[in-house]
């Protein structure tokens, strides 16, 4: 699906990626998690090809994306977390750039504002933050790619919105399509997330997991008292003790909070 092979990215006064590996084969919905400012929207940014790697090589569904191959673009849909601003109506929007993908499909733009609540004749410039999300959002959506990138959407949507998106991922996640998505609102998408990447401070691909298989390099462990700290990667407190996430494989099938994995690599003990 995308791989990034010995990629390296500068901005003009910042290295963000140096010679990272990362290859990701499996997943529907493909989570990003990591803290402010570690290169989440950069990697959005290499993986379709608006941003060029200073060296190495990134390929996604068999493309180099940096080449803008047609039926590259043609396969995937890009929604930053900063939305243009645009002076039409989101139908109008919608019909402008539709036709440039081979399976738009207008009714079902339809039917996702409807789900948000929206009219399809609204200028995009008189939205909401949130409502202005959410029609961007529809948009995305109705394209009809295979591959779709979304960049903290979740952010300004109000709870219903949030409901109704996770719908909207299911569908499209049902019709076969693959979403790789950056979040900082764990809660409002954990249980869509069947691969996971977390990136820690340092920018470092930490981990690249199916969501379902954690358990097969992490474990829980309540205890009453904490243990020495080198037997846990954090914890959780609970009302009459600690519930430990440890770095060694579950004895039995464990759902491991992915809110505590986050944690464990990324905020520290
Ligand atoms: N246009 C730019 N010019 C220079 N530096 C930039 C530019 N865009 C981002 N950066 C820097 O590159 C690093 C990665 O930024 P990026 O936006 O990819 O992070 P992020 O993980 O998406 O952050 P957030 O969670 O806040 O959205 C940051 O240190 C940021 O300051």
């Amino acid at each position: 699906m995308f791989q990034l092979e010995k990629v390296s990215f500068d901005y003009s006064d910042q290295r963000v990626f140096d010679r990272m590996n990362l290859e990701v084969t499996t997943g529907s919905v493909i989570g990003i998690l990591g803290p402010n400012g570690v290169g989440k929207t950069t990697l959005f940014q290499l993986l379709t090809g608006l941003y060029y790697p200073s060296s190495g090589k990134v390929s996604v569904l068999g493309y180099e994306p940096r080449l803008r191959n047609k039926q590259y673009l043609e396969k995937i849909s890009y929604l930053p977390e900063n939305l243009p601003n645009i002076e039409l109506s989101i139908e109008a929007y919608g019909d402008l750039i539709g036709p440039m993908y081979p399976n738009f499909n207008r009714k079902k733009l339809v039917a996702y504002l409807t789900a948000f609540d929206l009219e399809a004749d609204l200028n995009l410039m008189d939205l909401s933050a949130g409502m202005k999300r959410k029609a961007f959002v529809s948009i995305m959506l109705s394209l009809g790619t295979p591959m779709v990138f979304l960049d903290e959407q979740t952010k300004e949507m109000d709870l219903e919105g949030q409901r109704i998106f996770r719908q909207l991922l299911i569908d499209a996640q049902s019709d076969g399509r693959m979403i790789v998505i950056a979040t900082h609102h764990l809660r409002a998408l954990e249980q869509l997330l069947d691969q996971v990447l977390i990136m820690d401070r340092r920018g470092h691909v930490v981990i690249n997991h199916a969501t379902n298989d954690l358990d097969q390099v992490l474990s829980l462990k309540d205890v009453t008292t904490l243990p020495d700290e080198t037997l846990y990667l954090t914890y959780q407190r609970l009302p009459f003790g600690y519930r430990l996430l440890c770095h060694t494989p579950s004895s039995e099938p464990t759902d491991i909070p992915l809110e505590l994995v986050y944690q464990g690599f990324v905020g520290g003990k």
